[in-house]
């Protein structure tokens, strides 16, 4: 396995910068996740450690070498993608195969065997083996997909929204999958991902990627609850973050504030009415979820199970301003 580090990394195609002067060091070990909206440069980032792109500027090292100008081939990363690009006329047997038969490697076929068996029953399709790929449902597809990647023991695994394509349920199995063979072998997987629960319950570390800049890295809880920038702060949870105009906080942060923001969960609940009254829009008795307005001003806060709230009936909402994060007109935090 192997560290990856990006310095100065920039990659233009003709008038955009997918990749801005990226900086990124990605542990031995470590599954670290790229997370941000479509077009943020994430799958550029994969592609230019996999050595399919060449950065304008800036160089590329694994374990300390520099790769920079080394041909894909030569630099061992198993790449999967969102769409399992299985060979349809091979079995999935022969799919899985297929890298260690590569002119490269030439692995002995009783080691090809062994290899693809016991890859097939860590992702639970060693039944499959002898089926045609195309005789497979969509997440056995990308099962086969992942065990390509897998059988190779290669430095690095750069993962491109490899369960994007799959139902809810799938999803959550392969993720949980996903993590518990990482953890198992020690790999260092670099993984995109644009939905934050995948990225979330997948990274030690998460990098918030934005217009082909990092915006914050951390653990997911650090990102969480200390983010840097609006910008940030609403990337993860769900539900949102609540922003709230800074008038309603006149005199209790720093005056350059121009947006709180408070997590729903932090927001507190009251029954009945007063001077802070908000009016109930929505309740979700199994989220214990409710969206309340004021002036125009949407706010959702988490209740508890015996709060009795229902739409159009008056809530006292209260923001402890120890809770509450400040920033300025351009989305910085402020310190309190
Ligand atoms: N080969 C290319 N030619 C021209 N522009 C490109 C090319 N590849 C990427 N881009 C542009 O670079 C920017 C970053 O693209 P990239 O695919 O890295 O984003 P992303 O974060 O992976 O997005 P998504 O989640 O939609 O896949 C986008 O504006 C995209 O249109």
């Amino acid at each position: 396995m192997a560290s990856i580090s990006l310095s100065g990394v920039t990659k233009r195609f003709g008038p955009v910068t997918a990749v801005d002067d990226l900086q990124l060091d990605v542990q031995d070990g470590e599954f670290f996740v790229l997370l941000g909206p479509s077009g943020a440069g994430k799958t550029t980032t994969l592609r230019l450690v996999a050595g399919i792109e060449r950065p304008d500027e800036g160089r590329v090292l694994m374990n300390g070498e520099d790769i920079t100008d080394m041909p894909p081939a030569q630099r061992d990363c198993a790449f999967v993608f969102q769409q399992y690009s299985l060979y349809p006329h091979l079995t999935v047997f022969d799919n899985i195969a297929f890298p260690l038969r590569s002119p490269m490697r030439r692995t002995p076929p009783a080691e090809i065997k062994q290899r693809v068996e016991r890859v097939a029953q860590t992702l639970h399709i060693e039944n499959k083996l002898h089926r045609k790929a195309t005789a497979l449902s969509g997440g056995e597809m990308q099962r086969v997909a992942i065990g390509r990647a897998l059988v190779r023991e290669p430095r690095v695994f750069l993962m491109d929204e490899p369960l994007s394509s799959l139902d809810a349920q799938l999803r959550e199995e392969l993720r949980v999958e996903l993590k518990r063979l990482q953890r198992q072998s020690g790999a260092t997987v670099l993984y995109v991902t644009h939905d934050q629960v995948e990225a979330t319950t997948l990274a030690d570390r998460i990098a918030i990627l934005e217009h082909g800049r990092i915006q914050q890295v951390g653990t997911p809880l650090q990102v969480y609850e200390d983010p840097q920038s609006l910008h940030v702060a609403q990337r993860l949870g769900a539900p949102a973050i609540n922003v709230l105009p800074a008038e309603w906080f006149e005199g209790s942060g720093p005056p350059r504030a121009t947006h709180v923001a408070i997590r729903p969960e932090d927001v507190a609940v009251g029954a009945g009415n007063g001077p802070s009254h908000f009016d109930v829009i929505e309740c979700s008795l199994v989220k214990h979820l409710v969206v309340a307005e004021r002036s125009g001003v949407e706010v959702r806060a988490h209740t508890r199970m015996d709060q009795a709230l229902h739409p159009g009936a008056p809530v006292r909402l209260s923001f402890p301003p120890d809770r509450c994060l400040f920033f300025d007109a351009s989305g910085q935090r402020l310190p309190v």
